[in-house]
């Protein structure tokens, strides 16, 4: 049978990294096939050359036994190789049955035929999918979850010979998770082959035929998923034992001040406002499905939203603006990384030391430097030059360039939105120990994550929110993933009073 993807001896080099060395890998139809590795170990470099955005130093590919010559995106399209982005791109202000059709029809169709004919035939392709959603509907209305699948639509709507996925489930919350999934599922059975990128290995073990492993650009491991197991696959990918750093838990001072406080909080769809206190060494998590509010709260609590009603406090202070929020000592490390927190073009130190940690060391370069690397080491980023834009970083060391950059600040306040979507597995475990120990120094937490695991791992105290309104408090120390999922799928009492 023709292979779906086959890449042979690819090599790509940047200044001071090969990040492909040699990679000859592939992917037959009608299957999933997950591709894996530490960040920064060359899977988005790889996907980049097969999708035609990227061209490679050596080697060749082939699509369905056809060469990719010409790299660019067009003709690795017209090859039949569709890819799910990372980043949400819909267009706000048309409707969800135009944005699906939006690569399907010709952009002249777009304008010409009725409204009503393009929502109806994009209906017809939610539908098939199983995707919940009204093709009529203003995209931009959308919540950020809903986005992705319309992405996830748009993506299959002509029929595809191989669809890329890079870390679908990032901003996906477990009814949208199921949906991905029986899209993929469907997708495989009729033929297409999938490239899956994923650090959550459960995900590779529910969906994935074969996985194959990179490490420092080099191919270095490939099997059939049926024959390898979780801890197998760890070793390969990190070439060394990841501890599960056992994370310590320590009582709350019960004197511990309120630092930060939600006064009559009012959260779009809401019923009630909020009230919500944070005390100093806390760790307090946010959790709730997509639309829930749990990132409108903390985005309020980080002085980066003002909330539709009611007030936020910082030692008792009206949290003004976001400068003097920061300027104040809360961090925000947002969801969306590469659009709220990088600034992408400028060089890496700079991205670290734009925070108040950083005022007056930028015009310094010596400190600014050593003051970088330093940063760079605490944060266990993986970066040879501070001097480069932070776009050159992979995804994940990106990541940990914003959640280092307030690790420098010395802030009073942590506030964090999915603090470890895109890191892997190693560096998560550094993270949580980062953060129970910057609690233990004193400093006030706030984590928003849909990884109940996380805030089992993190949290002093969880609140669990619903459509705007808190429907539950739980100790930390008694949370588990199984009792997290079942408050948050439970009827809100205004849903059982109807
Ligand atoms: N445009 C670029 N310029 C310089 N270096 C780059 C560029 N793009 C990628 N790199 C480097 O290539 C290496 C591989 O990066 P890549 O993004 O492929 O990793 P990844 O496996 O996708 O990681 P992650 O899991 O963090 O997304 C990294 O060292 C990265 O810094």
């Amino acid at each position: 049978m023709t292979a779906a993807i086959e890449c042979a001896g690819v090599s790509k080099g940047f200044p001071g990294v090969r990040a492909l060395d040699d990679v000859s890998l592939t992917v037959r139809p009608g299957t999933v096939h997950a591709l894996l590795g530490e960040n920064g170990a060359g899977k988005s470099t790889l996907i980049r050359i097969l999708t035609g955005a990227e061209r490679p130093d050596t080697g060749t590919v082939h699509i369905g036994g056809v060469p990719l010559r010409q790299h660019t995106p067009a003709a690795a399209r017209r090859l039949g190789v569709r890819v799910l982005p990372q980043e949400r791109h819909v267009a706000p202000d048309l409707s969800v049955g135009h944005n699906v059709l939006l690569d399907s029809l010709p952009r002249t169709a777009l304008r010409t035929v009725s409204a009503r004919r393009v929502q109806e035939r994009a209906q017809q392709h939610l539908d098939a999918l199983g995707v919940d959603l009204d093709a009529r509907a203003r995209a931009g209305d959308l919540t950020a979850a809903q986005q992705q699948l319309v992405e996830l639509a748009r993506t299959t709507a002509r029929p595809a010979a191989v669809v890329v996925l890079d870390e679908p489930t990032a901003s996906l919350a477990g009814d949208e998770v199921t949906v991905l999934f029986r899209v993929v599922r469907q997708l495989r059975d009729a033929g297409t082959a999938l490239l899956y990128i994923s650090h959550h290995l459960h995900e590779v073990f529910a969906l994935a035929d074969e996985a194959t492993v990179l490490r420092n650009g080099r191919l270095v491991h490939r099997t059939p998923v049926a024959e390898t197991d979780h801890d197998s696959l760890l070793r390969h990918i990190f070439d060394r034992d990841v501890a599960h750093v056992r994370l310590p838990r320590r009582p709350l001072p019960a004197d511990a001040p309120v630092v930060l406080a939600a006064r009559q909080v009012a959260l779009p769809g809401g019923h009630r406002p909020l009230d919500v206190e944070v005390r100093a060494g806390e760790v307090l998590a946010l959790s709730g499905p997509a639309g829930a509010g749990a990132s409108e709260l903390a985005a309020c609590l980080a002085g980066v939203r003002t909330p539709a009603g009611g007030r936020v406090e910082l030692g008792g202070a009206r949290l003004g603006s976001r400068t003097a929020a920061a300027r104040a000592g809360v961090g925000f490390v947002p969801a969306d990384r590469k659009r709220d927190a990088l600034l992408l073009e400028r060089a890496i130190a700079e991205n670290l030391l734009v925070g108040p940690a950083g005022r007056g060391a930028l015009h310094r370069p010596v400190a600014a430097r050593r003051t970088a690397w330093a940063a760079l080491r605490a944060g266990r980023v993986k970066a040879d030059d501070p001097g480069r834009p932070v776009r050159t970083l992979s995804g994940g060391n990106q990541q940990r360039v914003v959640f280092s950059r307030w690790l420098l600040a010395e802030c009073r306040v942590l506030v964090l939105d999915q603090p470890t979507a895109g890191v892997d597995v190693g560096a998560k475990f550094d993270i949580y120990a980062q953060l129970l120990d910057l609690a233990a120094e004193g400093v006030a937490v706030v984590v928003v994550s849909s990884d109940y695991e996380e805030i089992c791992a993190l949290a002093d105290r969880v609140l669990v929110l619903r459509d705007g309104d808190l429907v539950a408090e739980v100790d930390g120390a008694a949370a588990t993933p199984d009792g997290l999922f079942a408050l948050e799928t439970a009827p809100t009492p205004e849903e059982t009073a109807a």
